[in-house]
């Protein structure tokens, strides 16, 4: 029975609305227009750092550290404000996790963040191993950073499950299957498609 990683924003939980007040507030501090929330929607699958340099590249001008800086702390300080885990989640991960199968994040969002997020959603206690965009020196599409999701879990076959072609491409980098979740922020192709997380308990089955 294979493992299963999973990704985190866009594919578990939905922060765009939280990621997009506190990329307004850093925007506002420079004196710039804020951005929607569907501009910012299209912004996010890169880790914090790109999404910064993508906002302010929106507004014609280039981010410097301390913009990053700012938003990783105003960010990371509450998370969990308007941040939803997606309707079906829970009852995937708990049919997942009767079956005996072990379970993982690859996140592009720094690890301080995603750690007070899983705490804050109670998410925490369903992953065996939790790997963020600054836990390694790689990040997906790199095929390296999922890997040590693997390792983490000490296993060495996995279904990958997101919803971003980076998603995609680190499992395929590896030789596993993926499923794209369609109702995150990004494109993506994988071995299957899922339209509700509802659906993913009975790819995955199907996948291995
Ligand atoms: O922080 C991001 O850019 C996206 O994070 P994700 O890898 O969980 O989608
Ligand atoms: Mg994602």
């Amino acid at each position: 029975m294979r493992a299963v990683i999973f990704d985190l924003d866009g594919t578990l939980i939905d922060a765009a609305l939280d990621i997009t007040s506190k990329l307004n507030q850093v925007l506002a501090a420079d004196g710039h227009a804020p951005l929607t929330l569907n501009e910012v929607r299209s912004m996010i699958g890169d880790g914090a750092k790109v999404l910064v340099e993508r906002a302010f590249a929106a507004r014609g001008t280039q981010a410097q550290a301390q913009n990053f800086e700012r938003f990783m702390t105003i960010y990371a300080e509450n998370p969990v404000i308007e941040t939803v885990i997606y309707e079906g989640i829970i009852p995937a991960l708990e049919t997942l996790r009767d079956e005996g199968r072990p379970l993982g994040i690859c996140t592009n969002k720094p690890m301080r963040a995603t750690q007070e997020v899983l705490a804050a959603l109670d998410l925490a206690r369903f992953f065996g191993a939790v790997v963020g965009g600054d836990s390694t020196p790689y990040r997906k599409p790199d095929p390296r950073h999922l890997a040590a999701a693997l390792a983490g879990l000490e296993v060495t076959d996995a279904i990958m499950v997101g919803d971003h072609a980076n998603d995609m491409n680190a499992a395929a980098g590896l030789g596993l299957p993926a499923i794209f979740c369609t109702w995150g922020y990004g494109e993506g192709k994988g071995e299957a498609r899922a339209e509700h997380p509802a659906e993913l308990p009975g790819l995955i089955t199907r996948l291995g």
